[in-house]
């Protein structure tokens, strides 16, 4: 295996081939799409029997009908198989989300009296239902059991259920069970990919149905939800990891190429940039993986290698900081880092990024775990429009008026106008002498 990473040079490159850097392996999920309606149906009609049999042929996991749900002699277990040390790191990083996501919410009511006697304003209540997946594939993710877990319970949401893949023991991940524990949640459900969103929408004998689904996934679980979108809400578009590494001449390159590796691991469906204007720093990065990469496990290398010496991942020379500056907000990032001694100097060219973090303290691998902010991240260039998981994603709000006698006395004949206009007689009536008459 080599080590090589590809070098990105915008100058030498054509518009097509920036384009084709800015595509991630999330664009095109017809492969997906095409075999997911086959569960989705499967799990409609069979239920639970359906779960136990992708379980055993996607997971490899021995579960049976009855053993969908995680018991409480699961919980028991994990909680005494975990080293204390771990469960200490957990709780330690609940409390930050938690912080975080409380300092995020919104208060139950506002109001403002916009013109004299019209009081217009939001209240804000949680959804009823939710289920939240933690992906299981190439690895657990307790840290996205904390990170969906919490906002939904800071946000007062009633049933509120996990669903993630069983392990080869046929068990949930016991750091996952703790970690649903320590965020508030009580129910836990073996099902992952397409199953577990059809699951969620449909519900089972075990299984309750779901008003929201949730949570980052495998291309399965994204084209189930989209699939699915009709039958169970989602708003969070979360693939794939991702991330942008950009660098000036301020910056480090050693820990330039530590935090390179970092969403690299996740799998080759990842994509992973270093954006820089500098050769000699990319050399010099280039230059630094190799030892990092003595401390990785052979299928993380390989992960890491298949990203960054790929068509999605490597290092950017740009031109100039405009063109770097352009290349970030054009590809939109899960992840960015600004790795500057002076990054808030760049911070006011971004626009489209779904997680800044500045300076070189701020490791991307901190901020996965247990920063406080929520790493639930749209990917796939949905930074454009879409903003991080988070509190508001387990709440929905009403808007609220009221007017006093002097407020309708002003507004009611503008709208006994407006109705008229529009051919709306009983608008208009309303509105009229007759309200009083
Ligand atoms: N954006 C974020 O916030 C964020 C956070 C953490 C992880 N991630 C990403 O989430 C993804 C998680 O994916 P994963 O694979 O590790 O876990 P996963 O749990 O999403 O995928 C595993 C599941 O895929 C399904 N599956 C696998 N092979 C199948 C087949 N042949 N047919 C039908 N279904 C099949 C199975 O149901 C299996 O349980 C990764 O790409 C990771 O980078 C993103
Ligand atoms: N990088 C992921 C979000 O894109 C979060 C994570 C969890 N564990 C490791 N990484
Ligand atoms: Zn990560």
């Amino acid at each position: 295996m080599t080590s090589s990473i590809r070098i990105h040079d915008l100058g030498t490159l054509s518009e097509a081939q920036r384009l084709a850097l800015l595509e991630r392996t999330e664009s095109d999920l017809s492969h997906f799409l095409a075999r997911v309606p086959a569960i989705i149906e499967a799990v409609r009609t069979e239920g639970d029997e359906a779960l136990a049999r992708f379980a055993r042929d996607y997971d490899h996991a021995p579960v049976s009908a009855d053993e969908i749900a995680a018991t409480e002699a699961d919980f028991d277990a994990a909680f005494a198989s975990l080293d204390p040390e771990m469960i200490e790191t957990l709780r330690y990083a609940a409390d930050n989300i938690r912080r975080y996501h409380q300092a995020q919410m919104p208060g139950e009511m506002w109001m403002k009296e916009i013109r004299p006697g019209v009081l217009v304003g939001e209240r804000f209540t949680p959804i009823d239902s939710v289920a939240l997946y933690s992906p299981r594939g190439k690895g657990s993710f307790p840290s996205v059991t904390l990170m969906t877990a919490i906002p939904a319970v800071v946000a007062g949401v009633g049933d509120v259920i996990v669903l993630t893949p069983p392990g080869p023991d046929g068990k949930v991940d016991p750091a996952t069970l703790v970690a649903a524990r320590l965020s508030g949640v009580e129910r836990v459900f073996k099902a992952g990919g397409a199953q577990a969103v059809a699951a969620a929408a449909y519900g089972t004998a075990t299984i309750p149905r779901c008003l929201k689904i949730e949570g980052p996934g495998s291309p399965w679980f994204m084209a189930a939800k989209q699939v699915l979108a009709g039958r169970i809400a989602s708003r969070l578009p979360a693939g794939p990891s991702e991330s942008l590494i950009f660098v000036d001449e301020t910056s480090d390159p050693r820990i330039a190429a530590l935090d390179l590796l970092v969403e690299s691991e996740h799998g080759a469906d990842s994509s992973v940039f270093l954006v820089t204007c500098s050769r000699s720093f990319a050399e010099a990065v280039c230059a630094a993986v190799p030892e990092f990469r003595a401390h990785m496990s052979p299928r993380r290398v390989e992960f890491s290698q298949a990203v960054l010496g790929g068509d999605k991942g490597g290092i950017i020379l740009a031109g100039s900081l405009k063109e770097a500056y352009r290349f970030i907000n054009d590809y939109a990032p899960e992840h960015l880092q600004i790795l500057s001694k002076t990054p808030f100097a760049h911070l006011s060219h971004i626009r489209n990024a779904s997680e800044i973090l500045l300076g070189e303290e701020t490791a991307a691998a901190i901020a996965n775990y247990m920063m406080g902010p929520n790493c639930v991240l749209p990917t796939s260039g949905a930074a454009k429009v879409h903003s991080p998981l988070g509190v508001h994603d387990f709440l929905k709000s009403a808007s609220v008026g009221h007017m006093t006698a002097k407020g309708y006395a002003e507004m009611a004949p503008h709208t006994h106008r407006f109705a008229t206009y529009e051919g709306f007689d009983a608008h208009a009536n309303s509105v009229s002498d007759l309200r009083r008459n």
